[in-house]
């Protein structure tokens, strides 16, 4: 008998697209498995879905839609080792492009039937699900920059070009005030704290440490303070080094630091970006939860 497989869809801005792409994926998978459908609303949630789902007995767990969709699905799946796909239909897909999840809908579909799955860490954070990151400062307002007509235009281009954009404005400084289970530190002039469960190398200011893993228990907390365009600049590009190569950043002006469970407030309070959706602003209280996400994810992925 066939598994149950439950797929929740985030339906694309155009209908025509998700009803062809629902079609592309029903022949890829339903071949192996039992497939119930259900859509996102702005009403009912991916998360709402996934535990819907769970409570029904699935036996796997999809989630097609943006990074958002499947961090709200994924909280559902935390502790239960029902295996999780994940097909990226959002504009930066960052979770699938860590994980070495391709975006061709055919060949996110074969991760799944080839059913080879790595267990990883996820978070809360303030009790909301978090398999990226937190971005507190610079990279949430870049995200809230990038309006939606933006990214149906110019697609992940659009949050380099509201990067650019903001950049070229200038940072405004913020204290922030860190604490983990083992240090408290105090920074006076930060401009971006980024807390990263998992992150690809484009997410460029969560790689201050020498890498990001997603299976080490832990979360990788960068935190930059650029006071001008030139440090700006400097920190970049040996950040976005950092995110291909693993070295941490050796930079007065980067400071990082590994925590299971970290609080962060500022001052004043700063926007927050959580998996690519804006979530408020500070306080945040963030705590990884190890090995608790079984992701499908390709055969050879190094992660
Ligand atoms: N049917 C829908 N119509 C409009 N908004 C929706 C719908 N379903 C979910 N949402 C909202 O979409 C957000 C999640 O979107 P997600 O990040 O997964 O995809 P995206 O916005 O398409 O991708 P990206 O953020 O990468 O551009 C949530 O805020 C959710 O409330």
């Amino acid at each position: 008998m066939s598994r149950s497989a439950y797929l929740i869809v985030k339906p694309a801005t155009k209908q025509h697209e998700t009803e062809q792409e629902l079609i592309e994926i029903r022949a890829m998978l339903e071949p192996e498995f039992n497939l119930n459908v259900y859509f996102t609303t702005p009403e009912v949630s991916a998360n709402q879905l996934a535990h819907q789902a769970v409570e029904n007995g699935a036996e796997v767990v999809i989630a097609s839609g943006g990074d958002g969709t499947v961090s709200a699905a994924a909280e559902a799946l935390i502790n239960t080792d029902i295996p999780f796909g994940v097909i990226p239909r959002g504009t930066a897909n960052a979770f699938a492009a860590y994980l070495s999840i391709p975006s061709d809908l055919k060949a996110a579909c074969q991760v799944i039937l080839a059913g080879n799955t790595h267990l990883v860490d996820t978070a809360l954070c303030n009790n909301r699900p978090m398999v990226l990151l937190a971005g507190i400062g610079f990279e949430a307002k870049t995200i809230e920059q990038a309006d939606t007509e933006a990214k149906n235009r110019f697609g992940a281009l659009a949050y380099i070009l509201a990067g650019v954009k903001q950049f070229w404005q200038g940072m405004t400084p913020f204290e922030t005030r860190v604490e983990t289970e083992s240090q408290t530190a105090t920074i006076q002039q930060a401009t971006a704290v980024t807390v990263a469960n998992s992150a690809p190398p484009t997410s460029v200011l969560a790689h201050g440490t020498t890498g990001v893993y997603a299976d080490d228990g832990l979360l990788d907390i960068t935190i930059t303070s650029l006071q001008s365009r030139l440090e700006g600049a400097i920190a970049l590009y040996h950040l976005l080094k950092s995110g291909f190569n693993d070295n941490a950043v050796e930079l007065d002006n980067v400071n990082h630091l590994r925590a299971r469970h970290i609080k962060i407030n500022t001052e004043p309070p700063q926007p927050v970006v959580l998996d690519g959706n804006m979530m408020g602003t500070t306080p945040v209280e963030i705590e990884c939860i190890p090995n608790s996400l079984n992701v499908f994810v390709p055969n050879n992925q190094k992660n």
